[in-house]
């Protein structure tokens, strides 16, 4: 559903087919324990942005999500009881030729008291080529066709982890003056 709202905003439509064809999920229950001490115990997962296409987050009331701003300030996010989370991921920012952002996240645990997430991560199977309508002379072409489980492989083995766009790293198109 997002991804189609995201197709029809772009004037991609004719790409959704294919990409939906292509596109798997991955589902991921997460648990976080109460930090012993939420001073300095208190990091759920490092800083890093999903390899995905898209990633739904649902938790139950123990908040603990924080994003980076484009600006780098860091919020926390407050999830409103019943609501969900939508990030967009680096094969999203790669696919849309840098137009979609991959937020930087991270979860810091804050409260004494468990965290329950489940995570619905989207991944597109081949290769997913950049559409055309997307590059033009004011948007000339910033990445490569990829392989959005080569972008994974790449990350999880790679020292890049912390590198400031990993679709970048991966396929970036690299301008040379
Ligand atoms: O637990 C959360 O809210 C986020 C989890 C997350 O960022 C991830 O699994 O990639
Ligand atoms: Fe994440």
């Amino acid at each position: 559903m997002v991804d189609k709202m995201v197709f029809e905003s772009y004037g991609t439509q004719k790409h959704y087919k294919s990409h939906v064809e292509s596109t798997t999920y991955l589902l991921r229950p997460i648990k976080y324990s109460a930090p012993d001490n939420i001073i300095s115990n208190n990091i759920g997962t490092n800083i890093h942005t999903d390899k995905s296409f898209l990633t739904i987050l649902r938790q139950t009331e123990v908040n603990g999500l924080e994003v980076q701003l484009k600006n780098g300030e860091w919020i926390s996010v407050d999830v409103p009881p019943g609501s969900f989370v939508v990030m967009s991921g680096d094969a999203y920012q790669a696919w849309s030729n840098g137009r979609i952002h991959a937020a930087r996240h991270q979860v810091i645990m804050k409260e004494d008291k468990e965290r329950y997430c489940l995570a619905l991560f989207s991944f597109n199977h081949g290769t997913t080529n950049i559409p055309k309508e997307l590059v033009d002379s004011d948007h000339p072409l910033q990445f490569n066709p990829f392989d959005n489980f080569g972008l994974v492989h790449f990350y999880l083995n790679s020292a890049t982890q912390m590198s400031e766009s990993s679709a970048k790293a991966y396929c970036g198109v690299n301008v040379e003056f």
